[in-house]
């Protein structure tokens, strides 16, 4: 392969069969079940990185289904995600992800900087109840739970909230010197083509566990919010560097 090749096709490895495809990423019926929880915003000023703000003590318990990914299939997702704010723009920063698919977890860290690490998560229908749990490895470290459909949510609300919201990512990659990072970015990314199909509201439940490689319960619950289940197409954009740490 001719250098010049390598520099007009490179995107990602492995250069002739890349985990993470140059595609447009759309997702079909994306199911989510959202558990919000206040937390001790001390504990959230320590995990979120600057220049974003913590701009409150609430954090967002994930649970999803994702049943026609493009380039990834049929995987499963769980992570806790920070609300923010960016030069007085408001957002949500991506704190843990635990993801049990291959494909998702290198294109996410390699293209976006998802800080996405290998686990076991669920999302069912257990009888009258939404239950999400998720493992690390064999150990479960979160159970979230809702009443199953109670009331209808606002699908216009939910939708412009997808489609305007920034979503922030540290991107990190390391460098083969062993000696700092290659890649040590604030990633901004917005959700396109967003067409939400349902979502309600119910009686919400979640405990967290600790766990020494996957801390979600770094950030422990003082009180539960409320609960929000929503299934969704979108496409998923490349994104914007916004701050680059090595300059
Ligand atoms: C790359 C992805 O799969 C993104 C996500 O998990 O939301």
């Amino acid at each position: 392969m001719k250098i010049e090749q390598i520099k007009d096709n490179a995107f990602s490895m492995p250069i002739t069969t890349p985990s993470a495809p140059l595609i447009d990423y759309k997702f079909k019926d994306r199911e989510y079940l959202i558990i919000s929880y206040e937390t001790d915003i001390e504990l959230l000023k320590e995990v979120v990185p600057e220049p974003l703000k913590v701009i409150s003590n609430v954090v967002h318990f994930e649970f999803m289904k994702m049943p026609d990914s493009s380039g990834f299939g049929s995987f499963k997702e769980s992570g806790q995600v920070i609300e923010v704010e960016y030069n007085g723009r408001k957002g949500l920063y991506s704190h843990l992800m635990f993801v049990d698919d291959v494909a998702s977890i290198v294109a996410g860290r390699e293209v976006w900087g998802f800080p996405k690490k290998y686990g076991f998560p669920s999302l069912d229908v257990d009888v009258d109840t939404l239950t999400g749990r998720l493992k690390y490895n064999q150990t479960e470290i979160a159970i979230g739970t809702m009443g199953y459909k109670y009331f209808e949510g606002d699908i216009a609300a939910t939708k412009s909230a997808l489609e305007t919201t920034p979503n922030y990512i540290l991107k990190v990659i390391p460098s083969v010197t062993g000696k700092g990072t290659d890649v040590c970015q604030l990633i901004e990314y917005y959700m396109a083509d967003v067409n939400v199909k349902g979502v309600w509201t119910g009686p919400a439940a979640l405990q967290l566990f600790e766990h020494a490689l996957a801390p979600v319960a770094q950030l422990p619950i003082k009180k539960v919010i409320g609960g929000k289940h929503q299934i969704v197409d979108f496409t998923l954009s490349y994104g914007n560097v916004l701050f680059d740490y090595l300059k």
